[in-house]
């Protein structure tokens, strides 16, 4: 058997879509549609989707403004920028990319984000709410997990969803999106003891690591769908996922990298900046 390919190229096109008719109409009314990207990272897939959102923002008419902090960058510039956004009413959207400079984290830099304007759910009070079930934006990333799942169909209700990861950017978040859907979920993380054993069970399994190749075959239950969130660098220059390629024999359905989760999280990060600027 090989695996149904769960392609998120055309829903993040759908998405985008949706977003563009939004912005124009923000736009004609005056009122232009902003998103700012922090960055202090010279981590690759971070500079991958950052090309990818300003890209994605050209096309649906978001005004992307990347602050390039460098790699060197301290709290207090960090959080001096994140608080000088957070006071501009021309901007609508403030992400902050992972990773930080070394001792920094997105737990505490992101506390300087505007809650109102917090479109990949950066600060605390967003992931409260999320775990709370109250309204708030989650990370793109792991709303682009549910809402591929969701896409195409794939029951979540009552079965057992695996996710490998526990960042605040993917893997928590994403838990309890499935959560909310009444999926029974599993985390794992790097001290879980027979990560085997464990993703074995997983109905859906959700891989957000950031090692190729990390889950093989042997780590899946027979006829898993499988969301592989890991954007890997290749030495070649290309980008591979957590989920190695063989795995796709036990699967019955897998996203691709690239054109799977990756496009998703792009075109939601633009739909809820424009539904910041709805809100305005
Ligand atoms: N496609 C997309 O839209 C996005 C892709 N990504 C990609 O997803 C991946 C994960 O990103 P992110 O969550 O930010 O990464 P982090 O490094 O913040 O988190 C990685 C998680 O994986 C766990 N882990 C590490 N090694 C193992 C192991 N051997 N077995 C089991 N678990 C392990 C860590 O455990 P512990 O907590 O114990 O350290 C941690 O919880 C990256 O490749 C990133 O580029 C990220 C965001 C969006
Ligand atoms: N606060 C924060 N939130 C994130 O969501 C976040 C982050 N920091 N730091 C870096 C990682 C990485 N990440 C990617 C998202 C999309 C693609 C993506 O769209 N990739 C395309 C290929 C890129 C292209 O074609 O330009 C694809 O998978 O098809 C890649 C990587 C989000 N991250």
């Amino acid at each position: 058997m090989t695996a149904q390919t769960l392609s998120g190229k055309e829903l993040a096109a759908s998405i985008r879509e949706d977003v563009t008719l939004r912005v124009a109409e923000l736009t004609a009314s005056g009122r232009p549609v902003r998103l700012a990207v922090v960055t202090a990272t010279e981590d690759e897939s971070s500079a991958w989707y950052v090309r990818a959102i300003a890209k994605a923002a050209a096309k649906v008419g978001i005004t992307c403004d990347i602050a390039d902090l460098g790699s060197k960058a301290d709290r207090q510039k960090i959080s001096d920028t994140l608080v000088a956004l957070s006071a501009d009413p021309a901007v609508h959207g403030i992400i902050l990319q992972t990773p930080l400079p070394e001792g920094l984290t997105l737990e505490e830099l992101g506390s300087a984000i505007a809650p109102e304007k917090d479109v990949d759910g950066a600060n605390p009070l967003s992931l409260g709410r999320l775990a709370a079930g109250l309204p708030a934006f989650a990370p793109a990333t792991a709303e682009a997990v549910v809402t591929i799942l969701e896409h195409y169909d794939v029951p979540v209700s009552g079965r057992h969803a695996v996710v490998v990861g526990r960042s605040t950017v993917v893997g928590k978040p994403a838990a309890h999106l499935l959560l909310d859907r009444h999926a029974t979920v599993t985390v794992c993380h790097s001290r879980t003891a027979d990560l085997a054993a464990v993703t074995s069970q997983g109905e859906i399994l959700v891989a957000a690591v950031g090692r190729a190749g990390l889950i093989t075959a042997d780590h899946l239950k027979d006829g898993a769908v499988v969301i592989d969130v890991g954007t890997n660098p290749t030495p070649d220059g290309g980008l591979v996922g957590d989920v190695d390629a063989a795995a796709a024999e036990r699967a019955s359905a897998m996203t691709p990298v690239p054109g799977g989760v990756g496009p998703v999280t792009t075109a939601l990060l633009l739909r809820h900046t424009a539904e910041v600027a709805e809100r305005a």
